[in-house]
This record gives C-alpha cells, structure tokens and sequence, in this order.
C-alpha cells in the first residue's frame, strides 16, 4: 500500500535504480501530506456536503447499482471538489488537444539529443489518429495474448517485445513457451498493425513538439495492460501509485498510451489523472484515444483503481537516445526471443 515501495505495472524489474526510488519515496510522502491536508480541509469545511460529493464521485465513477467499496471520500486520491479538470471526456471526439507546460529539470541531468530532447513540454490528447475500429483490432490482439496468461491480482501486461507475459505472481516469456507456436496466436497482420500504429503516434508526437520523427526511437517496455477490480496480489499488481515515467522507467522522453476500452462503459475508475501542484487533470479513456506526453516529472502521473469491469491499453515509449531504442516486435522471433528471460526487462541485445 502507499508507503512502501511502489511500482507501476512492469517497473519493479525493470527499474530499480535506488536512487530513482528514494526520490519517488520523497514524493509520494510529500503528496500523502498534500493528500491529508486536502482531505482535511475538505472534511471540515463540508461536514454536511460530504455525502453529496460522495455520490457526485460515485456517479462520475460509473459505479455500477449495488456499489463496491471504496476506500474513502476521495477515491484513490482525486479530490471530489473543483479540483480536478477533465482534460478529455470519454464522449469528446477531440482532434489536437495539447496543453502546454513548464519543462522540468530533469532533462538537465541527462544528455541531450539534438531534434528529440523536449525543448517544449506538455500534454496532448487525440482522437484522430487512431479509429475506433482499430483500437478494437488492437484489443483482439490484447485479448488472445493476455488470455494465455494473467495476474492473479488486479494488472496484467504483455511485453509483445520481450514476450512476458504476466502469469498468477510471476512472468512467463510468451514467445518462449510457444516458440514457433506464436504463429497460432498471432498473425503478421497483427504485427503489421502495431507497427503502423506506433509510426502514426510517433508522426504526431514529432509534430507536435516540433521534434524530428526520424530523431525519435521506440524504446523498452511497450506493453499491453488489462486491469481489472481484483485487489493486488503482488507490488507488479499496484499501477496506481503516483510516478514519474523517466524515473520509473528511465529511458523514456515521450510516453504514449493508446486505450483500447471505455471509460464507464467498459470499466469504472480507471482515469488517468495528471497530478499537478494545483489541481488534478483527469484523460477518460476511450477506444482509439490517444494520450501523449514528455516523460519527465512535469507529468506526475497515476491512474485511478479500477471500480469494476475491464480496462485495456498499451503504452508505448518513445527515448531519444539511440542506446536505448528497440526495434519493432516482430512474428519471426518465435522462440528466439530477444529477451530468453521470464522476467519483464532484462537486458535485451537489439
Ligand atoms: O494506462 C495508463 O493510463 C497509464 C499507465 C502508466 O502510467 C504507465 O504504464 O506508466
Ligand atoms: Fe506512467
């Protein structure tokens, strides 16, 4: 739970640079302090109200009649007053939606590269880059691939480039488990679509930082994830915790999510919400929409607990540095997988 170590869906393998970790630590304290106070004020100024936000927040959650418990007047943290904006609505179509902000340090301490390191930071949100019916495409893939395996809590990935694939408490390697196999489960349609699909939000990506798309590389972990209700069994389970992508991951400079499932009606809870200092921004997923934004800590950033019902998505990475790129998964891997590891993230040659 809050205070001990957290991690986001594959991180706890894959980054566990102590130093990385002291500092989300820090944070997450600071923001519990933040969290109580705000929990605080809001308790005391609104004694009477509290029932009214409660089932305003219920609604606005989509939780279905009968309930599930929740765990307390602010659901996993989002304040039930004015507080928090929604930056996109499950029902918006929206073409270019980009907000703009303050680029943080961070980049500061790593090396630049000339025509991809942020220059400009923010968010961006679109609906048209990517069809309904291709997230659906996209979910299918999800689907058959996930459901050879599963989280015994409530978060399962699949790494279509390392192959692992969540399994009760531990990762299996999919590809090499099924070695040539593969081929049943996957098509090279499939393949084909996620690569066209990873090149058209790279474009948009590029585009809208005014950043060279050629500068720009697919980098480690890429990943399908499926949420559901079921309480975590394992820190791998915990994808709501409040973090920072390019302290959790590392490489990354620009974070891409696609979701492939809608927000209160496939599943309740469930939002992305971008943490800043002075109030939280909330992106509803929604199939086909694609969320964007530089990886550094100008974008704290968690993702509710999900209420009921499933919730699919895939995050794809982008670095700019050449080191850390990795080639499109590929149908020809079989079971010379790249990795040749159960464990999400190790080491991979390109
Ligand atoms: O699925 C999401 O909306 C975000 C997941 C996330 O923050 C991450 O994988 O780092
Ligand atoms: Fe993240």
């Amino acid at each position: 739970g809050p205070g001990t170590e957290s991690c986001v869906l594959v991180t706890r393998v894959l980054c566990s640079e102590p130093g990385a970790r002291k500092g989300r630590v820090q944070q997450d304290a600071r923001g519990r302090w933040l969290k109580a106070a705000i929990l605080l004020l809001l308790l005391s100024a609104a004694a009477g109200g509290g029932l009214v936000a409660w089932n305003r927040l219920r609604s606005q959650d989509g939780i279905p009649e009968g309930g599930i418990p929740a765990d307390g007047v602010t659901e996993g943290g989002i304040p039930a007053d004015g507080v928090t904006e929604v930056l996109a609505h499950r029902s918006d179509h929206l073409q270019d939606k980009f907000v703009q902000v303050p680029c943080s340090e961070d980049y500061e301490s790593h090396q630049r590269f000339a025509g991809c390191t942020p220059r400009k930071c923010g968010r961006g949100v679109t609906d048209a880059v990517i069809t309904r019916e291709e997230a659906e495409r996209i979910r299918r893939i999800a689907e058959r691939g996930l459901s050879l395996g599963g989280s015994d809590g409530g978060a399962s990935i699949l790494d279509l480039h390392s192959g692992a694939l969540s399994l009760g408490k531990h990762f299996v390697n999919l590809y090499r488990y099924f070695g040539d196999k593969i081929q049943d489960i996957f098509t090279e349609d499939d393949f084909a679509l996620y690569r066209d699909v990873r090149q058209r939000i790279q474009q948009r990506i590029a585009q809208v930082f005014g950043i060279s798309s050629s500068a720009m590389y697919l980098t480690k972990p890429t990943f399908f994830s499926r949420m559901n209700s079921t309480g975590a069994k394992t820190t791998h389970d915990e994808y709501w915790h409040p973090h920072v992508d390019k302290v959790t991951y590392g490489s990354f400079d620009y974070t891409s999510l696609l979701y492939l499932s809608d927000y209160s009606k496939d599943f309740g809870g469930g939002r992305f919400v971008f943490m800043d200092a002075d109030s939280n921004k909330t992106v509803e997923p929604r199939a086909g929409r694609v969320s964007f934004f530089t990886s550094g800590s100008e974008n704290l950033h968690r993702v509710e607990r999900v209420r009921w019902g499933t919730r699919f998505a895939i995050t794809i990475s982008f670095t700019c540095d050449p080191q850390h790129r990795i080639a499109d998964p590929q149908l020809s891997w079989g079971d010379r997988s790249p990795a040749g590891g159960e464990e999400p993230g190790r080491k991979l040659p390109l």
